[in-house]
């Protein structure tokens, strides 16, 4: 029988330990404060930000919104994060990207302490990664593990295969796999050979932006396949890398497209906060 794993469900779960955790945080008078910092009013940017919003609510979480207009100088910027950084009420900072081209994103995400970067881009935090010494990493792997732990997953000698590398998925994601004693692939738009590749993989992890790019057929049966990929259709309907109804029949494990990798990473940008809270000395 193939399991779902009900990214969801398990995000409820952890958002009651979260209560629990931020409730005893306040016993010690320590609040966490989340600050996301948006640049334009891109539609899908706003969603996300609001989602964020409703969970920090829900969990007990002060958050801040801080909207630019599109067209805010890299200066202003700059001095903003200066503020964050320096404000003792706020434990992580996230600026939403992508940014706009006139602002150099690196710089930014530079200019974040790495002690608040909560969403573990500074090159500072993945060095740490990679030194298997993570303190904050980026959440949306960090919610696959999750999701791999919580559904009680041996990784530890697995051949796992991640398709892409991005700084945001897939470079996070063969760091912390690796972490995890499995042997680690990632493949990308020049690998060769590809299909012997993920029939070769226990855990099957994609992340190309490309709708329905593994099936069923392709997989070795009796995987653990995560589809990372959220991309719109004709009908604006979300959409995974996986093609869900033919995968579902070979894999023993797989993540549905919505309700599967996207609510966890909100859960873990969470989570984070919470840690770097829990950290405060004070
Ligand atoms: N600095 C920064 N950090 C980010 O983490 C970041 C970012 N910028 N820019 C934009 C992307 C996008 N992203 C999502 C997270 C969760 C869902 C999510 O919750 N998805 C749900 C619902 C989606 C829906 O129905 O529209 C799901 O997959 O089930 C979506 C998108 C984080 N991002
Ligand atoms: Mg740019």
């Amino acid at each position: 029988m193939t399991e779902i794993i009900d990214g969801k469900e398990l995000a409820k779960t952890l958002d009651n330990e979260m209560i629990r955790q931020v409730g005893q945080l306040k016993q010690r008078g320590v609040v966490p404060g989340l600050a996301v910092i948006m640049v334009g009013n891109d539609a899908a940017s706003q969603i996300y930000v609001r989602n964020k919003h409703r969970r920090s609510q829900k969990i007990g979480i002060q958050s801040r919104d801080i909207t630019f207009p599109w067209d805010i100088s890299e200066t202003e910027l700059l001095a903003q994060i200066d503020d964050l950084n320096h404000d003792p009420d706020i434990d992580g900072i996230l600026v939403q990207l992508p940014l706009p081209k006139h602002i150099h994103a690196k710089a930014v995400l530079e200019h974040i302490s790495p002690e608040k970067d909560v969403d573990g881009f500074h090159p500072i935090n993945v060095g740490r990664l990679w030194n298997n010494d993570g303190k904050i990493v980026p959440s949306t792997p960090y919610g696959i593990m999750t999701m791999l732990d919580r559904y009680h997953v041996q990784i530890a000698g697995k051949n796992a295969l991640i398709i892409g590398r991005s700084t945001i998925v897939g470079r996070p994601m063969a760091a912390m796999l690796l972490n995890a004693n499995a042997t680690v692939t990632i493949a990308h738009s020049q690998t060769d050979n590809l299909k012997t590749l993920v029939h070769a993989a226990d855990i099957l992890i994609v992340a190309v932006g490309i709708s329905h790019f593994i099936r069923g057929e392709d997989i070795k049966p009796g995987a653990i396949v995560i589809d990372v990929g959220m991309n719109r259709d004709s009908n604006n309907h979300l959409t995974g890398d996986v093609d869900f109804d033919s995968a579902k029949t070979v894999a023993s494990m797989i993540t549905p497209v919505p309700g599967g990798v996207g609510p966890m990473t909100i859960t873990m940008l969470m989570q984070q906060t919470i840690n770097i809270a829990s950290r405060r000395t004070k």
